[in-house]
């Protein structure tokens, strides 16, 4: 099968913008990140976003984004950690493009994280417990609509890369 489109999927810290980046250039595709465009196209930072319009503010906005970029060809797609909540976006990330899900432990994940302001859902006493409670509900998400699940932790960006370029040139998908 070819599919021509690269999905990252993976909670926040996974690494799907540094990674996502690096493998669409390594590909020569293009690389876009869901949330950098709906902040782009709102002209506000995620955390305004949610200050303002909550978080189904911000949700209504990434469907509306992720319909439009799971649509473009030879592309690699950084969603947000939350992409899976709502059923459409899996749906199109399911069926129009090739998904890499990044996996790493929470504890990981907090430590990528700790020092970013600009996730408005870890602000809070307790991150650890928030990401946790979030990987619970999220992962089988993520996990079912994986076709690749790629390991992050202890491993460096460019060796994530290049396990992903293996996996989509061994099962001819690039
Ligand atoms: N494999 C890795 N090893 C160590 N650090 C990493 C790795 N991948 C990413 N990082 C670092 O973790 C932080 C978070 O990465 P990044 O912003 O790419 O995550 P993300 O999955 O896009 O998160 P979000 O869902 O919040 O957008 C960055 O500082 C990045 O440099
Ligand atoms: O995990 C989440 O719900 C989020 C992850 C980020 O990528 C952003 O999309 C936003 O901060 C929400
Ligand atoms: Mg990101």
């Amino acid at each position: 099968m070819h599919k021509e489109s690269i999905f990252l999927i993976g909670p926040m810290g996974a690494g799907k913008s540094t990674v996502g980046k690096a493998l669409a250039e390594r590909l020569r595709y293009q690389f876009v990140d869901s949330d950098h465009v709906i902040e782009e196209r709102t002209g506000a930072t995620i955390p305004m976003i949610f200050d303002i319009e909550g978080e189904s503010g911000f949700r209504d906005r990434e469907e509306a984004v992720i319909d439009e970029l799971t649509e473009r060809k030879c592309t690699v797609l950084a969603t947000g950690g939350g992409v899976v909540e709502r059923e459409l976006n899996r749906q199109h990330l399911g069926t129009r493009g090739f998904v890499v899900y990044l996996k790493s432990s929470v504890d990981a994940l907090i430590q990528r994280t700790k020092h970013d302001r600009n996730r408005p859902l870890l602000q809070t006493e307790d991150p650890q417990k928030v990401l946790s409670e979030l990987m619970e509900r999220r992962e089988p998400w993520y996990l079912s609509l994986a076709d690749l699940v790629i390991e992050t932790q202890q491993v460096p960006v460019h060796r994530v890369v290049k396990k992903i370029i293996d996996r989509l040139e061994r099962e001819n998908i690039v």
